[in-house]
């Protein structure tokens, strides 16, 4: 299990970090979101030890990570980090030898990668003649050539097309059903909320909300009461209390949470109550309160 512990990091007078934890399990998706500048690549920088923090610990099955720990992760970085001279495959090959893989080992599994990433037909081409969004599909290969036993990804799926999207989504989700802790961060809340298990919601330097995304819609989720009537006539929530709003015969009741029951006797009376039920909300709609 990775855990970040109490994570502190000023810049000058700015404070970027301030007390950040969570923990992601083997085997586990965990997807970092939060608004620009919140501190997500801070994070995952003193994660992978290429900045150090004020004061907290980043721990691996209860101990505190070295260097050596660290080869074995799969890292990509928000800078990215190519060598534009370099052909395709001799780059993921390189990074694959750099990272422990033996030159045999690491052109079974550069082959592997590039198939996988639809860049076959581009292995013999110069990183920098490659289009942004298949830089960024040799920059994940990079990241994840040494089969890694961590992933730590900065925005893995920007700038992807929808089939990169998929492509990328298949071979993480291998990772995490090996046993591989992954996390990611994304502005891609539907994708996130796709792909993970668990989320973390960091705003301004602090966690402001981290657990399953089950767990966190279940929380959420007596908030939003949904009721469809048919047959009713349009003043039939006259007196309810709640926030309502009203689209045809569907109205929906925010913050019902006390008056539901009252709000079923007036449906039943009005019409015919063809759905009466919690909304759950989306992960875009979690974010948005969290960071309200
Ligand atoms: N080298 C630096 N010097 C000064 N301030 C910095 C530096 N790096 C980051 N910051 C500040 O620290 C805060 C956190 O930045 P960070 O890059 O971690 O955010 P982020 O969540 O990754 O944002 P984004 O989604 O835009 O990538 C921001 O206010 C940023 O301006």
């Amino acid at each position: 299990m990775i855990e970040i512990d109490d994570l502190h990091k000023r810049y000058g007078d700015k404070i970027a970090l301030d007390g950040v934890s969570f923990s992601v399990k083997p085997g586990e998706m965990f997807g970092f979101v939060g608004a620009n500048g919140a501190g997500k690549t801070t994070t995952m920088r003193i994660l992978m030890g290429v900045l150090f923090a004020d004061s907290g610990q980043v721990r691996r099955d209860g101990r505190a990570l070295a260097f050596e720990d660290r080869r074995r992760f799969g890292y990509m970085p928000e800078e990215r980090g190519l060598y534009q001279k370099m052909k395709v495959a001799e780059q993921v090959h390189y990074f694959g030898q750099l990272n422990g893989l033996s030159p045999k080992g690491a052109a079974k599994a550069t082959g592997d990668l590039l198939e996988r990433l639809a860049l076959t037909e581009r292995a013999g081409d110069e990183v920098g003649a490659l289009s942004l969004g298949n830089q960024q599909r040799v920059q994940l290969a990079v990241a994840l050539v040494h089969d890694p036993e961590v992933l730590v990804l900065d925005e893995p799926f920007s700038g992807l097309d929808p089939i990169a999207v998929d492509a990328l989504a298949e071979v993480l989700a291998e990772r995490r059903a090996a046993g591989v802790p992954v996390l990611f961060s994304s502005h891609q809340l539907d994708l996130v909320e796709r792909l993970c298990d668990s989320v973390g919601i960091i705003s301004a330097g602090r966690m402001v909300a981290s657990d399953t995304v089950e767990a966190l819609r279940a929380r959420e989720g007596r908030r939003l009461l949904k009721v469809v009537v048919r047959g009713a006539t349009p003043d039939w929530t006259t007196g309810l209390s709640g926030n309502i709003t009203k689209n045809g015969d569907e109205v929906l009741f925010a913050d019902a949470n006390g008056s539901d029951q009252e709000i079923l006797r007036a449906a039943t009376a009005a019409g015919t109550v063809e759905h009466f039920g919690w909304e759950r909300p989306t992960l875009t709609e979690i974010f948005r309160e969290a960071v309200a």
